[in-house]
């Protein structure tokens, strides 16, 4: 992580943990928001006015973080409208790195090597984890915002005339019942696998496995009783939010995180709502199964020799056929 501006040699994947064991994420640092009159948003300050070309996000593939954003750019068809950059799938000893790894490019935008390059670009005496997604401003040459949850609130109601109207992630009439769903599902399931993932204790462990079981079960139930959404017909903010979770779970979290009392293909309900989510146009386009199963399994806390399991076999996600991977005779 940066200390003030440099990076520290003792960088360690293994993330902050409280008194019990239990993984603590760290609080987002740049808060500002695009708005279409330039005015300021819910945090931060004004002077980041929606145009055309102006912005650049910086996203890695294996995060579901990053995934939400790049799932509301497609969808808001704002890809003419901000740019991309993608990491390399595997956090490198300084963090996340530019590269040529076959679905990653270099950064041709500011010339980092690394992601902590752009957050001392923006703030030389930056402290803190150098996390994706970035919103970058190549105006004012700063980072507008670093949380995905604003991040992607943007996309959908601040770039105004310049995004597509077919889709309301956040519409009025559901905003509370969205921020009280968001708020149940992240800590039990979005972050609750990375609590399961990274807890150093048994019972931090068991206690998020509990959670994200739980959280499971219970969507399950209301997917089955309604749909095709989370709230009925329209795809909010809350689906793509749940989405990004689910298509990493089987891949990655089953395994590499122990969340292994169940995959989401045993459950009906959701994992035809995955498939559901997944067959929505352009939603498939930011889904790398092979950078998310590269990047988590990277991870050496948790994974030191670093092999990459070869299954499992996900239909009509990332099949794997084992004449094609077995070694020759
Ligand atoms: N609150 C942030 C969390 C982002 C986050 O934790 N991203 C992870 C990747 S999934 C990251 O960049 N980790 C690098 C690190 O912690 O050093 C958000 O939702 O945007």
């Amino acid at each position: 992580m940066l200390v003030d501006g440099k990076w520290t040699a003792e960088w360690h994947p293994v993330q902050a943990t409280d008194a019990k064991g239990g993984f603590v994420r760290q609080v987002s640092g740049f808060r500002n928001w695009v708005t279409p009159d330039d005015s300021a948003g819910p945090t931060g300050e004004g002077g980041f006015k929606a145009e055309a070309g102006r912005y650049h996000l910086y996203v890695a593939l294996i995060c579901p973080w990053a995934s939400r954003t790049l799932i509301g750019r497609k969808l808001k068809k704002l890809e003419d409208v901000i740019s991309v950059s993608v990491v390399e799938p595997a956090l490198a000893a300084e963090g996340w790195k530019f590269g040529t790894y076959p679905g990653s490019n270099l950064d041709t935008l500011n010339g980092a090597t690394y992601m902590h390059q752009i957050y001392t670009s923006a703030d030389p005496h930056y402290t803190g984890r150098a996390t994706v997604p970035v919103l970058w401003d190549k105006e004012r040459k700063t980072i507008v915002n670093n949380e995905s949850a604003d991040i992607l609130r943007m996309l959908n109601s601040g770039f105004g005339d310049l995004a597509d109207d077919t889709f309301d992630f956040y519409p009025e009439p559901l905003r509370d019942q969205i921020d009280a769903l968001n708020d149940r599902i992240y800590p039990r399931l979005n972050n609750g696998v990375y609590r399961a993932g990274f807890a150093t204790t048994q019972l931090a462990y068991e206690e998020a496995f509990a959670d994200v079981f739980s959280m499971l079960d219970e969507l399950e139930d209301r997917l089955s009783a309604g749909g095709p959404y989370l709230f009925g017909s329209s795809l909010t903010e809350a689906d793509i939010r749940l989405f990004v979770t689910l298509v990493r779970f089987d891949a990655a979290y089953f395994g590499l995180f122990k969340c292994n009392l169940r995959r989401i293909a045993d459950y009906p309900a959701l994992n035809a709502y995955l498939h559901r989510i997944l067959a929505v146009p352009g939603v498939a386009d930011t889904v790398n199964i092979d950078h998310i199963k590269q990047g988590y399994y990277s991870i050496k806390a948790l994974n030191p020799n670093g092999i990459v399991p070869v299954g499992p076999d996900l239909p009509g996600l990332y099949p794997v056929e084992l004449a094609t991977i077995r070694p020759s005779a």
